[in-house]
């Protein structure tokens, strides 16, 4: 009999750059692993404020780690994320929760196999980590939208579904389901074995994750994630 699939979700927001690096890097795992991948996505500043976290980037030492670490993490990866000009703007004054609301509003559409939540978060990513766009104005969520294969006017209907409040309660959903899980800051990986969720904070837990899926052995993990080129 071949093995079931293993489901793991993935709680991430757009404003985090490490819940890209773990994104990227569950999406190549994903058959090599063979995982019923679930993408979850959730509202950090939501998670932060239910949680009593903060930020780490407001802890300056923190700031500067994590600037040189994301670089080398992303290298290392080979995802081509570079940071904003101004990254408390874009991650504190501007935030996430607009975009947030629109891959809600994708996955509201989304049909079994059509990855749309996928490509929508990438194409989000890709524009705040990687070119350093906006991603709060309904002009730069139509562009992702349509970069990510919706017509222009499914784009029209997205952005209007995004306002609606059965979406903004889909996104309080998935988020208060993150917060049973104790999450306190994304990316959060939800591994079920066998009925009993594992939880993963961060996007530097792989091999401890594949030793606890059983997915242990050079064979499984391979070196640098998987290693894929990433083209822009
Ligand atoms: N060590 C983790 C760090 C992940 C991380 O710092 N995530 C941020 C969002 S980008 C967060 O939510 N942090 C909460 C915390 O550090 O308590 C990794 O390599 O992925």
């Amino acid at each position: 009999m071949s093995n079931p699939r293993k489901v793991v979700e993935l709680f991430y927001d757009v404003v985090s750059p490490y819940s890209w690096l773990g994104f990227e890097v569950l999406c190549r795992y994903r058959n090599v692993w063979n995982l019923d991948l679930r993408f979850r996505p959730a509202y950090l500043g939501g998670v932060m404020h239910l949680s009593g976290n903060k930020p780490p980037a407001i802890v300056p030492n923190k700031a500067i780690y994590m600037a040189t670490d994301l670089d080398r993490q992303a290298k290392y990866c080979n995802i081509p994320l570079r940071f904003p000009a101004n990254p408390f703007e874009a991650m504190f004054e501007k935030g996430s929760l607009n975009a947030m609301r629109f891959v809600t509003a994708v996955s509201e559409k989304e049909k079994v196999g059509d990855s749309l939540v996928e490509k929508v978060s990438r194409e989000l990513w890709k524009r705040i980590w990687s070119t350093d766009q906006d991603i709060t104005e309904p002009a730069s969520l139509s562009e992702a939208g349509l970069k990510a294969g919706f017509s222009a006017s499914e784009v029209e209907e997205l952005l209007k579904l995004a306002k609606s409040q059965q979406v903004k309660d889909k996104l309080k959903q998935a988020t208060a389901e993150a917060m049973e899980h104790q999450a306190f800051g994304f990316p959060f990986i939800v591994c079920h074995m066998d009925g009993k969720p594992e939880a993963f904070f961060g996007s530097d837990r792989f091999e401890l994750m594949a030793y606890c899926i059983g997915k242990y052995g050079f064979e499984h993990v391979v070196s640098r994630h998987l290693c894929t080129v990433f083209f822009l």
